[in-house]
């Protein structure tokens, strides 16, 4: 594991003080197995890559390293055994399939190390960062709404029948397998509701041993998507003495000091953004879309001013690449020292 010596509730402070203060997380992930054409037009997701692009997913992780990431996220968004078994895989095979995405993340870990021993510099003359440094590896839990792949992580809207245990039920096997599968921490992405976070954060209870963070995406700028209140989401987050980490992703860059200025308000955990590019996700025709509304120019120039209001965990979201993560390293003042 990258930060030794922690324990579960120091991982995060530890690693944020060896970091110098501002840590980097990866970009879009599915969104950069596209670029390399792979079709993820699949109820499984990016997860499908799992089963037919090892080689491409470990790429792409460590694209995002070379690129200065401190963190990647795992190819597990929309792994879920449930979804692996509608493709006819057993318990056992669906379970090792969760695994393979935290043992493909380490994989890159190892092999970016040694090309930072290999290395003469830290900069190579293309651009790349090899820089030996900490680095985290954090298994990817998306919401049941991704699983549904009906684009409801975007509406947070799981009917009125929707009740704890189901979700718990739902996500309970999964989080274990990847809390034993050598991850550093557990990200819960893209919550979309209050009752998702609260299972999440019974879960974490029965006996998980690694960290986690919750990240919730908002349309609104002040609510969660479903509407449930940021401030009580955060709040269910700031409570479970496993989170780490609470933050925001896959959210209109416009909206996210605001959303900052919440969180804030209801917890000391370090806060996390990862917004997306600010395109909205249209679901019924499967792709991104410009949004017509206020412009969001290139958000990295935003990163520096969300840092001073309280962030330190930054990185990008769906329609983001190396290339923006290579800039939000060059645009953080700290960044350029911890890295020279
Ligand atoms: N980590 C995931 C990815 O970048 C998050 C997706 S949000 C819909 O693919
Ligand atoms: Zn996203």
């Amino acid at each position: 594991m990258g930060v030794n010596n922690g324990t579960v509730q120091t991982l995060m402070s530890d690693f944020l003080r060896t970091s110098g203060g501002v840590a980097v997380i990866d970009g879009g992930f599915a969104t950069e197995l596209e670029r390399h054409g792979a079709d993820l037009n699949d109820p499984l997701w990016s997860a499908k890559c799992l089963l037919t692009s090892t080689d491409l997913v470990r790429q792409v992780h460590l694209d995002y390293l070379e690129a200065g990431a401190d963190i990647i996220i795992t190819a597990s968004y929309q792994a879920t055994i449930q979804g692996f078994g509608s493709k006819g895989f057993s318990k056992e095979e669906s379970e090792a399939m969760l695994k393979k995405s935290v043992d493909i993340a380490c994989e890159a870990r190892k092999i970016y190390y040694e090309r930072c021993r290999n290395s003469a510099s830290n900069y190579t003359s293309d651009g790349k960062i090899l820089k030996n440094r900490p680095i985290l590896v954090a298994a990817s839990v998306g919401s049941y709404g991704a699983y549904l792949a009906d684009g409801s992580e975007y509406s947070g809207d799981y009917g009125d029948a929707m009740d704890l245990e189901f979700l718990k039920s739902f996500h309970r096997r999964r989080v274990q397998v990847l809390a034993e599968s050598g991850a550093d921490l557990i990200a819960f992405e893209t919550v979309p509701n209050k009752i998702e976070a609260q299972a999440y954060a019974e879960l974490l209870e029965e006996g998980i041993k690694i960290p986690a963070w919750f990240s919730f995406n908002s349309k609104d700028g002040v609510n969660v998507v479903s509407g449930d209140s940021l401030i009580e989401c955060a709040k269910i987050a700031d409570s479970c003495p496993k989170v780490v980490a609470v933050g925001i992703n896959c959210t209109p860059p416009r909206f996210i000091s605001g959303l900052i200025q919440s969180i804030k308000k209801v917890t000391t955990k370090p806060i996390l953004i990862y917004p997306n590019s600010g395109e909205t996700y249209d679901a019924e025709l499967k792709q991104w879309v410009k949004n017509t509304g206020v412009p969001d120019e290139d958000f990295v120039s935003y990163v520096n001013k969300w840092c001073e209001i309280g962030a330190s965990l930054v990185g990008g979201c769906c329609r983001t690449t190396p290339n923006t993560i290579k800039a939000i390293c060059r645009t953080l003042p700290s960044r350029s020292s911890y890295l020279a």
